[in-house]
């Protein structure tokens, strides 16, 4: 069984190096290249879709449209829910990932970043940017809605959905692709490789490049790659991991 996780292409505020979390930026020029080289890379590894998931926010959902335009699947069932959504990045959200690196130190920065169980500051639950005013999250209990998320407070809401919503399409036999974000898919792939709190600090997902998870019928990772030139997508997770430097 297989399963496709794809983060979206870069957006606006990646391109700016801000924290988005759940702010609802859309996919920079190049982001949009990047989803229909994804869709191109798909393509040409001969794969096809029966079912895709994504996040509420659009640079997931436009990195989807992209890729289903581009693989005449435009026809396809799509899933969309919040539990797929970014991490909340609480206080941070749309500050400069490097001058709060200057600011607060570099090691500050990672831990607010790729630490397991440490969230950031909480957003003030009276800021109009709150989620408890985005028509989108009505229907969540005040509980699920977050103020600020740690990568564990996202595995907590993303690993539900995938053992109830995704795991048993993938079972039966569909063909499914997740568009989602760098924190949700980092929670995913921890859980799906149970990999410790330790080294998921390592983990950085470049955006743009498909990611083929091969999983065994309990879900489990058998072997995993990312469809493109090797290079390049090293390169561009060191990029993604030197966002939090306190350069430029
Ligand atoms: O700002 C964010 O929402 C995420 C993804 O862009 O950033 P980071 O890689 O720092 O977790």
């Amino acid at each position: 069984m297989r399963v496709v996780f794809l983060r979206h292409g870069e957006s606006i505020w990646n391109r700016q190096n801000r924290f988005t979390g759940w702010t609802d930026v859309d996919l920079s020029s190049r982001g949009k290249e990047e989803a229909e080289n994804a869709a191109k890379l798909l393509k040409e590894a001969g794969f096809e879709f029966d079912l895709a998931f994504s996040s509420l926010l659009k640079r997931a959902i436009r990195t989807l449209w992209i890729v289903l335009d581009e693989m005449d699947l435009m026809w396809i069932p799509v899933e969309k829910s919040w539990r797929l959504n970014e991490r909340h990045y609480g206080a941070l959200q749309g500050l400069n990932k490097s001058e709060m690196a200057k600011k607060y130190g570099e090691k500050q920065v990672l831990l607010w970043r790729r630490s397991y169980d440490i969230a950031p500051p909480k957003l003030d639950i009276n800021d109009p940017s709150h989620p408890r005013f985005d028509p989108r999250y009505r229907n969540l209990s005040p509980e699920e809605i977050p103020s600020a998320e740690s990568l564990k407070d996202t595995l907590q809401r993303t690993v539900p959905y995938w053992k109830e919503k995704i795991f048993p399409e993938i079972l039966s036999g569909k063909k499914v692709l997740i568009s989602a974000h760098g924190n949700s898919i980092r929670a995913l792939i921890k859980y799906i490789e149970g990999i410790s709190d330790e080294e998921i600090v390592g983990l950085n997902i470049p955006t743009g490049f498909p990611l083929v998870y091969d999983i065994d019928e309990r879900g489990k990772k058998l072997s995993s790659y990312y469809l493109g030139d090797i290079e390049e997508i090293k390169q561009a997770q060191s990029k993604v991991a030197a966002q939090g430097k306190a350069i430029g």
